[in-house]
C-alpha cells in the first residue's frame, strides 16, 4: 500500500513529493508499502481542516458522534484480518497478538461510542437559593495525537476515539515504523462517513510533523505516547504556549516473586511479560526480583522456558516471538546486552542476534547477578531482555522495585494477603497486578504511569474525559 495523507477527508500526496518505504522487520524482502514524507505545509493544511471542522463537530450530540464510532468499529471488525496482517508486517508483532490488538481496537471504539450518551457534569448546590449551579464539559478543540509503533492499533485508537467522542477534531501522526496500519483504520472512519476534517492523518518525521503538532498555536491539546526523551520535548513545547498535554512514556517494570508463590505460574507470567511482543511493551517485565530462598529454582525455570521459545517470522503459525521492530531497536538491545556484560552481569541465555536470519531477530535474553544500579536494571531497553535479582524481605523487594525513575506497571506473585497489601500500597506504579504479569492493560480502566513514566494524567476508561475536555462551572440566576 502506498499510503497518502488523509486531510479534510481526501487522501493526498505530500507537498514534498517524497515517500519512505516500509520494510517488514521479520522479512527484509517484504516491502509493506510507502508513506508520505510530509512537510510543515501538509501539517498546516491538516490543522486548518481540523480547525474548520471543530465547531460543527462539537455541536453534534454525543449520541450522533457515537454513531460514527459504532460504524467505524463494525467496519474495522469486518477488516480485522487485513489490518492485523499489515500491523504484523510493519512492526513484527505476531499475528495472534495483532489480531487480539485489532479486537481491542474494535472494543475501544464501541466503549467510547457509548460515552456519547453518558453524563458530562454535576449539579452543585449554590449558596444562593435562587440560583442554579452546575458543571459542563467542553472539548479542547483541535487535538494533536502522536503515537509509537508498538501498539499501532490500540494506542492510536485509545487516543483518537475519546478525542472524537468528547467533541474534539484530530490530527494524528502515527509512528514512522507503522503508519499504514493507521491508514487502514482511517479508511474505516472514512467509510463510516466521518465528516471531512474531523480526523486528519499526516505521516512523516517526528522531528517535523510531531514537533509541528506540539508547537502549533491552533493545536489545543497534544496527547503523546513514546519515549521519555521525546515526551519531555513535546511537553515543554506545549507548556510554552499554554496548551494541554498528555505524555505516556517509558517503564522499567518489575515482577516480585515471593517464596510462597506458585512458581510455575510466576515463571510463565515472567516469560510472557518479558518476551511477548519481543519485550516491546511499555508494560513489559524487565526486572524479576526473586526471593533468595527460591531464586535458583525460579532462575532454572526461567532459563528452561526461555530456551523453548520459538522465535521467527511473525506471520508463521507456531512462532511465539517475532523480530525487533527495526534495526535501531535491535542495535539498541544489543548495546544494552554488551553494557550488561561490561558491568558484570552474568548472561544466562540469549544475548545475541539470530544469525543468517532474514530480519532483526534477537534471542530472548536473561541476565543474572544483576545489581539494581547497573544500566540494564535502570534504563528501559524495550527489547527481550530481563534482569534477575534476589531479595530477602518484602521491604527489600519493594526498595529494589521502586529504585528506578519509572513507575508504569509492576507485578507480584504471592499467596500472602499482607504481601499483596504492602505491594499495592507501597509499589510506586500506575498499574499494579497481583498474581498476574506486569502487562495487561484493560480499556475500561484508567491507565498511566507514576514518576517519570507519565505526565500524570490517565488514559482509557472514563478517565480519558479528564484530558480531552475542559470543565466550565455554570451559575444561573
Ligand atoms: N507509557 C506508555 O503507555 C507507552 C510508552 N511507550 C514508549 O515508547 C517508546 C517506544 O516507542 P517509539 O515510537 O520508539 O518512541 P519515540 O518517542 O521514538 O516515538 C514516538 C512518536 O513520537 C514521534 N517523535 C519522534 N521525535 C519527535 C519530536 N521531536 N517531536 C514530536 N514527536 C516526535 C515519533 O515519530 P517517528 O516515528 O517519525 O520517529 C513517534 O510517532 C518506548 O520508550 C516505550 O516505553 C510505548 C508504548 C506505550
Ligand atoms: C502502551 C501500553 C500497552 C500495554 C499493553 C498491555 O499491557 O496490555
Amino acid at each position: 500500500m502506498n499510503m497518502k495523507n488523509f486531510i479534510n477527508g481526501i487522501w493526498t500526496t505530500s507537498a514534498s513529493n517524497k515517500t519512505t518505504d516500509i520494510i517488514n522487520p521479520g522479512n527484509l524482502q517484504d516491502k509493506v508499502g510507502t508513506f508520505q514524507d510530509s512537510t510543515e505545509e501538509d501539517l498546516q493544511q491538516a490543522i486548518q481542516s481540523a480547525k474548520n471542522a471543530k465547531t460543527p463537530w462539537r455541536k453534534l450530540s454525543g449520541a450522533t458522534r457515537g454513531q460514527y464510532l459504532y460504524k467505524a468499529a463494525d467496519i474495522l471488525e469486518k477488516n480485522a484480518d487485513e489490518v492485523a496482517e499489515i500491523a504484523t508486517r510493519e512492526m513484527g508483532k505476531t499475528l495472534p497478538e495483532t489480531k487480539g490488538e485489532t479486537a481491542r481496537g474494535v472494543a475501544i471504539l464501541r466503549y467510547y461510542a457509548g460515552e456519547g450518551m453518558r453524563e458530562e457534569g454535576d449539579v452543585i448546590p449554590s449558596t444562593d437559593s435562587d440560583a442554579l449551579m452546575f458543571t459542563k464539559r467542553f472539548p479542547l478543540g483541535v487535538v494533536g495525537v502522536i503515537t509509537p509503533w508498538n501498539f499501532p492499533i490500540a494506542i492510536p485508537l485509545w487516543k483518537t476515539a475519546p478525542a472524537l467522542i468528547y467533541g474534539n477534531t484530530v490530527v494524528i501522526k502515527p509512528a514512522s515504523e507503522s503508519p499504514i496500519t493507521f491508514a487502514k483504520i482511517a479508511e474505516c472512519f472514512e467509510e463510516a462517513g466521518l465528516p471531512a476534517g474531523v480526523l486528519n492523518v499526516v505521516t512523516g518525521k517526528g522531528s517535523v510533523i510531531g514537533n509541528g503538532l506540539s508547537i502549533h498555536k491552533e493545536v489545543n491539546g497534544v496527547t503523546f505516547t513514546g519515549s521519555n526523551a521525546v515526551g519531555r520535548t513535546i511537553g515543554a513545547n506545549a507548556l510554552q504556549r499554554g496548551a494541554k498535554y498528555q505524555l505516556e512514556m517509558g517503564g522499567k517494570n518489575p515482577v516480585i516473586v515471593e517464596k510462597d508463590a506458585d512458581l510455575e505460574a510466576a515463571a510463565d507470567a515472567t516469560i510472557s511479560g518479558a518476551f511477548k511482543s519481543t519485550g516491546q511493551k511499555c508494560t513489559a517485565t524487565s526486572r524479576a526480583i526473586i526471593h533468595q530462598d527460591i531464586y535458583e529454582e525460579v532462575k532454572q525455570l526461567l532459563v528452561e522456558k526461555t530456551q523453548k521459545i520459538a522465535v521467527g517470522d511473525s506471520l508463521e503459525k507456531d512462532v511465539w516471538m517475532g523480530p525487533c521492530a527495526s534495526k535501531s531497536q535491535l542495535d539498541n538491545a544489543l548495546n544494552y546486552i554488551e553494557k550488561g556484560k561490561e558491568e558484570g552481569a552474568a548472561l544466562l541465555c540469549g544475548g545475541e542476534q539470530i544469525e543468517d536470519s532474514n530480519g532483526y531477530y534477537l534471542k530472548p535474553t536473561i541476565f543474572d547477578q544483576v545489581d539494581n544500579n547497573m544500566t540494564i536494571a535502570q534504563e528501559e531497553i524495550f527489547g527481550p531482555v530481563i534482569a534477575l535479582m534476589p531479595y530477602s524481605t518484602m521491604e527489600h523487594a519493594l526498595d529494589i522495585a521502586n529504585d528506578v525513575d519509572y513507575g508504569l506497571s509492576a507485578a507480584i506473585f504471592t499467596k500472602n494477603v499482607q504481601n499483596m497489601l504492602s505491594f499495592i500500597d507501597d509499589m510506586d506504579a500506575g498499574l499494579v497486578r497481583v498474581n498476574a504479569e506486569s502487562a495487561g492493560v484493560e480499556l475500561q480502566a484508567p491507565f498511566g504511569g507514576m514518576k517519570q513514566s507519565s505526565s500524570h494524567s490517565r488514559e482509557q476508561g472514563q478517565a480519558a474525559q479528564e484530558f480531552f475536555t475542559d470543565i466550565k462551572t455554570v451559575f444561573v440566576k
